[in-house]
């Protein structure tokens, strides 16, 4: 059934008699579409009909013009009676969702009123008037009632109208938008002109569609280009936030590797120029230096070795602690030479996938080839040259050693790469590593000696402003077995303390506090600790002193301390007057002795009842000494020379007879310290009554004291 819509009146009204009557009367009905035309604004003539060349009837001739919405409905039913019954089509219409009788009404939710008019027998009668009114009535505004979905095709054809009408409205768009709307939209409003063809749209309709077409199409449009620029924006910022992440990495020196990985696992190595390290920046390894410098001669000019036919090691093992400088010497050599220096540490080798380390392996060596003479250095040696673990479970973890095996192989000695590599524990390193014609030098960087420990003292002291009181020679007997990273770090703390303290350059005193928070820990001055606990300590720490005081082969007192420093509660520190290469018999059992004077203070003092567990870390120590005595050094009569590398393989018996050794060895230094402390109770009673008062005294102090005399008030 066909209505108009509510919101839109026709032109012409009529009363429903004239309308009848004109249906049962042929007359001309050329004016109804004329006038019914008038009101269209538009010249389009309905496809389907041919412009007849017959009278057409006007609706305002047969007075129709009058005629309300709901009156077609009742005209057609007049008209066409059981047409709209039988096909329980309401006066308004629904949208229908099952299919229809036809395609036409199936696709547009309602049925083609007009070609259902032209095959009923009324129109056989009447055939010219109802054309006419059909193909007039055909001009008015129709809103087309889909489905409840859009085809593309309606909503292209819906737009394409819009757009048209858009750029001929009334309202003066900008040439650029008319300019858009008019553009050339190619196959979108061919596709739309032939679709209303071909679906024989009724021509008052296509306006819709096209008007659909172009809405839909502008907000497509519109809809495309925010999401376009919003995808675009999200692009921009990802890529800016790529680039930063980038350069942070690279820059990060934490987390930019030695290794700049190009494509997948391979990495590419950047040489570390190293041309402001010399051996002059290395101090107190004056024996390591000599063994390297012919490495910078052959460096420097490997023609000179070639010539003479003589052969220079491909690798250099440097052995030593932590600390000591292995390091820098190696980038000294590279400095000294002026090549490239390559660094590598053996832990980045490997990663979790397997291969990576030999990739990274074989890219170092021919970067290092391809920029020789250069010097390679691998730090950490024994993490990726340890000894080759023959095992099911990790089946490539020769890979790596292998590949560096190969690579040592794959050049000449004299091709003027230096691998030199660094560990500290040499004997973890696999055989085939340090055999003949791979690291086949090696050279040891110990720990310095007190001139050395001197020289660099003097070294780092220059670098900050101290007292000219200040006496790196005694800072460095009182620093025994301090590597040169500890040295930098006991200055560098005690140029901290001094800024701490507001003080204009560095003093003994600010020198000797690090060196004090380095041996024994940092202070704890927060702790609180009530007066028995303190008294405690105070006799306890001055039992260790009275002992090395008075025990002749004892290290001489550096310090005693009752104010907490790290784990303890109490620190008495002793520190040799020169370096110990070697430790005699005497000097080990007196550093046991040392160790049981706490406890044995503890029992004099305050009974066995109240001895205290404070000595555990004392007991720790001097079972250690025995037990290497007994095991290793050989010093005990009863076992003999014999070392016992694994006791946990031994015999039961010889387990016994060790522990009884051991045992023996503690009882008897027990009882020598506790011979010592009676003594000297008298002196041990002032030194903790000092203590408790000045709570730290350094070696004079001590020794004021226990000669009963009276220490200055600080
Ligand atoms: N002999 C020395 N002379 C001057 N400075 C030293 C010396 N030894 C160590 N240092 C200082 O300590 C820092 C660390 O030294 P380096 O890294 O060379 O020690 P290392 O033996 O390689 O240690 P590790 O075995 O832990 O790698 C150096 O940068 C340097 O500042
Ligand atoms: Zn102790």
């Amino acid at each position: 059934m066909f209505s108009l819509s509510s919101t839109v009146q026709p032109q012409v009204t009529v009363p429903l008699s004239h309308l009848i009557n004109a249906f049962h009367s042929p007359k001309s009905t050329s004016s109804v579409s004329a006038s019914v035309s008038q009101n269209q604004h538009r010249d389009v003539v309905p496809e389907h009909e041919a412009p007849s060349s017959e009278p057409v009837l006007s609706l305002r001739d047969l007075g129709l013009s009058e005629l309300k919405i709901g009156q077609i409905d009742q005209l057609v039913d007049y008209l066409l009676p059981g047409f709209c019954k039988g096909k329980n089509i309401s006066s308004h219409w629904r949208t229908s969702h099952v299919s229809a009788q036809s395609f036409f009404e199936n696709k547009y939710g309602y049925i083609d009123v007009f070609s259902t008019l032209r095959s009923s027998c009324l129109y056989r009668r009447h055939s010219r008037t109802l054309k006419s009114i059909c193909s007039d009535l055909q001009y008015w505004p129709v809103f087309i009632q889909t489905r409840g979905f859009k085809t593309l095709k309606s909503r292209t054809r819906r737009l394409q109208s819009t757009s048209e009408r858009l750029a001929e409205s009334q309202y003066i768009a900008p040439s650029f938008v008319k300019g858009f709307l008019l553009r050339d939209r190619g196959s979108d409003v061919e596709t739309l002109d032939k679709l209303m063809k071909t679906k024989n749209i009724p021509e008052a309709h296509q306006d819709a569609f096209k008007t659909g077409f172009a809405e839909g199409f502008l907000k497509a449009q519109a809809l495309t280009q925010k999401t376009n620029d919003s995808l675009r924006r999200t692009r921009l910022i990802l890529f800016v936030l790529l680039l930063f992440g980038i350069y942070g990495l690279l820059k990060n020196p934490f987390l930019s590797v030695r290794f700049r990985t190009t494509t997948g696992l391979d990495s590419a190595v950047d040489p570390v120029q190293m041309k402001n390290v010399t051996f002059e920046h290395v101090k107190g390894v004056e024996e390591a230096k000599q063994e390297l410098q012919e490495v910078v001669e052959f460096l420097k000019n490997p023609q000179k070795f070639t010539v003479l036919g003589g052969k220079l090691p491909k690798g250099i093992l440097l052995v030593g602690p932590p600390g000591t400088g292995k390091t820098l010497l190696a980038r000294a050599v590279a400095g000294e030479a002026d090549v490239p220096f390559y660094y590598a540490s053996g832990s980045e080798f490997d990663e979790m996938f397997v291969g990576v380390g030999a990739s990274r392996i074989r890219n170092l060596f021919r970067e290092a080839k391809a920029n020789a003479p250069c010097v390679i250095f691998i730090d950490e040696l024994d993490s990726v040259g340890g000894k080759r673990i023959e095992s099911p479970m990790h089946p490539y973890s020769r890979q790596t050693i292998n590949q560096l095996l190969a690579e040592m192989d794959g050049f000449k000695p004299n091709e003027g790469v230096i691998i030199i590599g660094a560990t500290n524990f040499p004997e973890a390193l696999d055989n085939a590593l340090i055999r003949p014609g791979r690291f086949d030098m090696q050279v040891t960087v110990p720990r310095p000696d007190v001139k050395g420990r001197t020289e660099i003292l003097k070294w780092y002291l220059n670098k900050i402003k101290f007292d000219q009181s200040v006496d790196p020679e005694i800072i460095a007997r009182g620093t025994v077995g301090f590597s040169g990273a500890e040295l930098e770090n006991l200055v560098n703390q005690a140029a901290l303390k001094a800024a701490v303290d507001g003080k204009e350059m560095v003093t003994m005193k600010e020198l000797e506090f690090s060196k004090d928070k380095i041996l024994m820990g940092p202070e704890r001055r927060s702790v609180e600790i009530d007066n028995k606990n303190k008294t405690i300590t105070a006799y306890h720490e001055s039992g260790h002193a009275i002992i090395a005081y008075y025990t002749k082969d004892a290290m001489p007192i550096n310090k005693a301390t009752i104010m907490p420093r790290g784990p303890t509660l109490g620190h008495v520190s002793l520190l040799p007057e020169n370096d110990r290469w070697n430790e005699t018999r005497a000097q080990l059992l007196a550093q046991m002795d040392v160790s049981m004077g706490g406890r044995v203070a503890e029992e004099l003092i305050f009974g066995t009842d109240h001895i205290t567990t404070g000595a555990s870390s004392d007991f720790d120590n001097a079972t250690k000494i025995a037990k290497r005595m007994v095991t290793k050094f050989g010093m005990s009569e009863k076992l003999g020379v014999m070392t016992y590398s694994d006791t946990g393989k031994l015999s039961p018996e010889t387990q016994s007879a060790i522990e009884q050794e051991i045992r023996i060895l503690l009882r008897d230094s027990y009882e020598r310290a506790k011979h010592i402390l009676k003594t000297h109770a008298k002196e041990h009673k002032n030194l903790a009554e000092a203590l408790l008062i000045y709570e730290t005294l350094d070696a004079k102090e001590i020794q004021i004291v226990l000669e009963g005399k009276k220490l200055d008030l600080r």
